[in-house]
């Protein structure tokens, strides 16, 4: 190989390093200790470095496919520079052993003075070390290349490097070893945790997937665990100042959105406003142990145990049904009743008001059933528009409409094959349509629009109303043949207002949503929650622990002051007609405090701070503010005029 013009050294870090080396009380000429740990160290050292042996060593056999037969080696050492496996040219790797570059010998600075490998974890970044820049005589006639492959919290967990006879030296090199570092370290952060979601972004679309993609992992509940060295360079931030996070503060979007992003059938790339200000876009997952994507839900035992920060093998936090049990009778009952079902092909009938979380059951009965491993599909019957139903359910053909959907497309009922389809508000389904599906449910064949061919399907379907469908079968709305094909096993969600864990579902939406804050809810505002009626149910309830959140800010308890004016309009309605209740004790300062002439203002002022915190937790970035907030951008002009 023709040599290549010796690299523009970074001296200064050669010095400092050879300042070490003398500290260390070494000699450049002297001998020093070449012996390697025995083989049975070496192994216990291998064991205890499992993870970061078991994905270097394939990126170390990429590395060396692009240097073989150039007289150089690649090395993986440990985080104290014990080389714990190697491989290279038979040629070089001869000389090599006489001066110990082999398995169990050790390159810390403290043992041969400077060198990549030591100097890099002195350092804790790249290191060139090219011929006589060794401190030791012994080893000028080497060209190392090393990079710190670090952990997810910028801990030095090993060294990749290139060590070759300096005559072979390539410019390349140390571009080659930093990525392959790169790629180990990426691949041992997606190791690294379980239940999590892990979102990938970058300012480019076209980066998403690459070495240069940011990597961020979140606790279900959108509290931020850990970030790969791209993420940490585009968020801005430094791991210990990303812990005080959440999803929401990072990338102005509730962590909920995120999950009501991936329920639609073919979710394109998120777009995302940093809190610094820039867009990027990003895709997420959320890795469970067993791969499916879920809703934040957690268990009342771990709400007592906030998620660790750390990684790992942490507790199963979301699966099926038992993480839907706090406590409520009425619920236990359902649930106990749909576990009897699963995976015996009878469909499932879920009642239930708005909010309910009648989606949330059926996606816990999905995973919690053999087809787990299969797609859940929700369609919402009521949100597609009518003509638009038939070709979302059944797909069409290329060429079955005119315009600009000239290519065919599959339908949610094949999108579902081999899962579940989950037909939310099916009493709104089309008269017409009502037959269309009965056929595939009896069939089990779809036929596409404008196609002659019908394809076997294979789906469990579930489905969910908050209408009467008996009522709507009187109504001649509903068809009789298929009411009773679908409700195998009917079950109804109680309202909020009739469920007796309110106090339990509240503690733990405020642990899911809390970021990394405990919040509590004070006795008195508590006590209107039991009071109220929920309309609106688990959707209002947490939308407005979500607020609560934001305007306590840095007071951990929520309290009627962080309450918006709706509810506190209501509650003083409640309070109005039923003055002799007495639910409220008066003492309690409850809302007997509030309703005063001033109140209106005070709760105007809430409001527009309210807005402003959040403006300022997302840079003066009005539309991520909106989306925070869950208003539109015109809401937050109206209330802060001065922003037009
Ligand atoms: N047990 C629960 N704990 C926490 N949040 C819940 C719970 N049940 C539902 N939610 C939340 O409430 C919202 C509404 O839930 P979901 O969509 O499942 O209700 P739904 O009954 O299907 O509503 P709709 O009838 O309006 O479609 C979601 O954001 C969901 O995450």
């Amino acid at each position: 190989m023709q040599q290549e013009t010796v690299p523009n050294l970074n001296n200064s870090i050669i010095e400092t390093a050879h300042h070490r080396s003398r500290t260390y009380g070494l000699d450049p000429c002297s001998d020093v200790d070449l012996s390697p740990i025995d083989r049975r160290s070496l192994s216990g050292l291998i064991e205890q470095n499992r993870l970061l042996h078991t994905h270097a060593v394939p990126a170390m056999e990429t590395l060396y496919q692009q240097i073989v037969n150039t007289h150089n080696m690649v090395i993986l050492t440990d985080a104290k520079g014990v080389i714990l496996h190697s491989l290279g040219d038979d040629d070089f790797l001869e000389k090599a052993n006489r001066v110990a570059l082999q398995s169990g010998a050790t390159w810390s600075e403290e043992c041969k003075g400077t060198n990549a490998i030591g100097t890099a974890i002195a350092e804790a970044k790249p290191a060139l070390v090219h011929a006589d820049q060794h401190f030791l005589q012994a080893n000028h006639f080497l060209t190392c290349s090393a990079a710190p492959i670090t952990d997810h919290a910028g801990n030095v967990i090993g060294v990749l490097d290139v060590s070759g006879d300096q005559r072979s030296f390539h410019k390349h090199t140390m571009a080659l070893v930093r990525m392959s570092a790169l790629m180990v370290e990426n691949q041992l952060f997606a190791a690294a945790f379980e239940d999590v979601i892990t979102l990938h972004f970058h300012a480019r679309a076209e980066f998403i997937g690459t070495l240069m993609e940011g990597i961020a992992s979140f606790t279900p509940g959108g509290r931020f665990i850990a970030a790969n060295r791209a993420g940490l360079f585009q968020l801005g931030l430094t791991f210990a100042a990303l812990q005080s996070h959440t999803f929401s503060s990072l990338f102005g979007l509730p962590v909920s959105a995120l999950f009501d992003h991936y329920r639609t059938a073919a979710p394109g790339l998120l777009d995302l406003c940093l809190h610094s200000g820039v867009r990027v876009f990003g895709r997420a997952q959320l890795r469970l142990a067993n791969n499916h994507f879920q809703h934040p839900i957690i268990s009342a035992r771990e709400e007592s145990h906030p998620a660790q920060t750390n990684p790992a093998h942490s507790a199963r936090r979301l699966s099926g049904l038992r993480y839907l049990r706090t406590g409520d009778q009425q619920l236990e009952a359902v649930i106990d009743k749909v576990t009897r079902v699963l995976g015996k092909d009878i469909p499932i009938m879920i009642m239930g008001e708005t909010g309910t979380g009648k989606e949330l059951l059926a996606q816990a009965i999905h995973n919690d059933s053999p087809r787990a491993q299969g797609p859940f599909v929700p369609v919402n019957c009521a949100s597609i528009p009518e003509t638009l139903i038939e070709s979302e359910l059944f797909g069409y053909e290329d060429g079955a409409f005119t315009g600009a959907r000239k290519k065919g497309a599959i339908g949610k009922i094949l999108q579902a094959n081999g899962g579940t389809l989950f037909l939310d508000e099916i009493g709104d389904m089309p008269f017409p349509l009502q037959a269309r599906l009965l056929r595939v449910l009896q069939e089990r064949m779809v036929t596409p629009l404008g196609s002659g061919k019908s394809i076997p399907v294979n789906v469990e379907v579930i489905c969910a109303t908050n209408h009467n469908l008996r009522d709507r079968m009187a109504q001649g709305l509903f068809r009789e043949d298929l009411y009773y094909r679908l409700n195998g096993l009917v079950v109804k969600l109680p309202p909020l207002r009739e469920r007796t864990d309110l106090e339990t579902v509240v503690n733990k939406i405020l642990t899911t949503d809390g970021g990394n804050k405990r919040y509590t809810v004070a006795p008195e505002l508590m006590q209107l929650f039991l009071q109220h009626k929920w309309p609106g149910n688990f959707r209002q309830l947490t939308n407005l622990l979500r607020t609560g959140v934001v305007m306590a800010g840095d007071e951990s308890e929520i309290g009627l002051q962080h309450m918006p004016d709706d509810f506190l309009d209501d509650m003083r309605e409640v309070q109005a007609a039923a003055p002799a209740a007495g639910e409220i004790a008066p003492a309690s300062g409850a809302i007997t405090g509030s309703v005063t002439p001033c109140t209106g203002a005070r709760l105007e002022d809430m409001e527009q701070a309210l807005i402003v915190r959040t403006l300022e937790a997302h840079g003066g970035n009005v539309s991520a503010t909106a989306r925070a907030l869950g208003v539109s951008r015109n809401t937050i002009y109206r209330k802060l005029p001065h922003l037009k």
